[in-house]
């Protein structure tokens, strides 16, 4: 029996760990950032770490050494080098839903062996990836041609929450990288007007469709591919034959692709141990692979790996995604952190945070235990923010002078990208912001610093910041398409420990079923007035207003 089946699992509030970090954090009471580094010069070294291109630093948290080796022997009760090593392995850590969780494996090198069921998965991974390497070939080069012989300008990508968020997000942080003489477009919500205004200016002729659903069963998605199918037919003025040139698909699920009316010849496949958000290195990024071609897809990958094995070998008290999530649920524990913050300083990371929601909330937002017992600690937090500097002349008021406290990662890069020619001079000035809302939060002002500057009295409370705002900074030379996979691993390995620690099943999402199947219900009700038997009346009215507003 594994240390992550039940009956071996002692509930982590009758864990003594847990119980030894509740005494800690009594005896360490109001101890706060000045002091702890006012008495330990050595604290910063100490509290950093380097990992593949990454430069962390966490001594601006509310944690001492002991903290450290009180978290991580919780991380060692509560089996999280178990499971991690059960994921790796391929064993079925998706327990609600009987599945393999191998992310991991799509970035495996040719030739290790990975095995689900006897059956190893890696030789797969790489057709995939050579099946969309000579096809994202072909667009870049404009042999790839649409119905009418005409080469291919924009690639829009038709899917929605992990099918859209992570190859929109990398698109961005890439952009760089990427062929500029293509357009890439991304439509997910079943709003009508996404997709209009993605395709309002496009020509259908130079306009390749790439409908990415894991399922291919998501109502959003197949609603907007539909109607993209209806607006480029309509253009060409075509039949059903022109389909083929400007329609491909990735999804795990042949069957529903072929009935979509796409020729399975022209889909790339994943399959059911990659969970949506933890699909954008599968066949997912198949229109960033467009974008920045192979060579920088796999150079992406291998960001990925890099973490991967750091993860899989690091020890705890040295192991990057371990000590981030550690740290999470310390305050989330003992400092009633609801919340916490990623705040890019890099306008290329501007969908990075979007992007970590799902991954985070959707993994981690769960209130009961892998066996369904209620679990009495909180999980994931609310995970939000936008790129610096913009955030700091909007919510981090609330960050610096708020009363609740919400951890933050500050994450930035040295060098600014090349192409920005003489902008570049602008780099120090956003990083010297990165490093100052560090500095801010941690340390605050005092009161008797303001009224050191002659500040009168009565405004002595309002210009006093508290500090022992935590964050973690995140250092890098440049945003490469290996750092970015590093970094994107990074927290996929967070996610995963916090889960482990927090008793959760990290890979399902039940909690998203419920308004789709209520939707389908209403949806009569607003077009035709169906009655819904035994709907609430608050909804009812609503309803009912609507109509009224459409002159139904
Ligand atoms: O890729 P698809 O099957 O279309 O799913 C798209 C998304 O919708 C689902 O409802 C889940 O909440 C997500 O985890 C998933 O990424």
């Amino acid at each position: 029996m594994n240390a992550h089946d039940a009956a071996d699992r002692e509930r982590l509030d009758r864990l003594p760990e847990w119980a030894a970090l509740a005494d800690h954090r009594a005896v360490l009471g109001e101890v706060g950032l000045r002091e702890l580094f006012a008495t330990d010069p050595g604290r910063a070294d100490r509290f950093s770490l380097e990992v593949g291109d990454l430069h962390l630093d966490y001594s601006k948290h509310l944690v001492t050494d002991e903290t450290l080796r009180r978290l991580t022997a919780l991380a060692k009760a509560t089996g999280v080098a178990e499971l991690r090593d059960a994921m790796f392995r391929g064993e079925r850590i998706n327990n609600t839903e009987n599945r393999a969780v191998l992310h991991t494996a799509l970035r495996a090198p040719r030739g290790e062996v990975i095995q689900v069921d006897g059956v190893d998965v890696v030789p797969a991974v790489h057709q995939v990836l050579d099946r969309m390497a000579e096809f994202a070939n072909r667009v870049r080069a404009g042999e790839w041609v649409g119905h009418t012989g005409q080469r291919i300008r924009t690639v829009v990508n038709i899917g929605i929450g992990g099918s859209d968020l992570g190859p929109a997000m990398a698109q961005e942080v890439l952009r760089p990288y990427s062929a500029r003489e293509l357009d890439f477009r991304f439509v997910s919500n079943v709003d009508g007007a996404d997709l209009h205004e993605a395709v309002r200016d496009l020509d259908p002729a130079q306009t390749l469709f790439i409908v990415a659903s894991k399922t291919f069963t998501t109502i959003e998605t197949l609603t907007n591919a539909k109607a993209a199918r209806g607006w480029l037919l309509d253009g060409l003025g075509a039949g059903e034959e022109a389909v083929a040139g400007h329609f491909v698909a990735v999804s795990t699920n042949a069957e529903q692709v072929s009935d979509f009316g796409i020729d399975t010849a022209n889909m790339f496949e994943f399959w059911d141990w990659v969970g949506g958000r933890y699909s954008y290195d599968s066949a997912i990024g198949l229109s960033l692979m467009v974008a920045i071609g192979p060579a920088r897809f796999r150079e992406m990958l291998d960001g990925f790996r890099l973490m991967d094995e750091h993860f899989r070998t690091a020890p705890p008290a040295e192991n990057a995604p371990m000590l981030l999530a550690l740290l999470g649920v310390w305050y989330g524990r003992f400092y009633d952190a609801h919340a916490h913050a990623v705040l890019p300083y890099s306008h290329y990371l501007s969908r990075f945070t979007a992007y970590l929601q799902q991954l985070d909330m959707e993994s981690n937002g769960k209130r009961v235990d892998r066996e369904g017992r209620p679990v009495d600690w909180h999980t994931g937090p609310v995970v939000w923010g936008t790129p610096g500097t913009n955030g700091q002349h909007a919510y981090f008021q609330l960050l610096h002078q708020g009363t609740r406290l919400i951890p933050a990662d500050l994450i930035g890069f040295a060098e600014p990208v090349e192409e920005l020619g003489a902008l570049r001079d602008q780099h120090d000035l956003l990083m010297a912001n990165l490093f100052a809302q560090g500095q801010a939060l941690a340390f605050g002002k005092t009161p008797e610093e303001v009224r050191a500057e002659g500040v009168p009295e009565e405004l002595v409370p309002h210009r006093t910041f508290p500090g022992d705002r935590p964050t973690t900074t995140v250092l890098a030379g440049s945003l490469t398409p290996s750092v970015l996979g590093q970094l994107v691993a990074l927290y996929e390995h967070k996610v995963f420990v916090q889960g482990a620690i927090w008793g959760i099943d990290s890979f399902d999402q039940w909690g998203v079923e419920l308004g789709k199947v209520l939707a389908k219900r209403l949806e009569p009700a607003l077009t035709d007035g169906d009655r819904v038997a035994g709907l609430d009346s608050s909804t009812s009215a609503l309803v009912d207003r609507y109509r009224k507003f459409r002159g139904r």
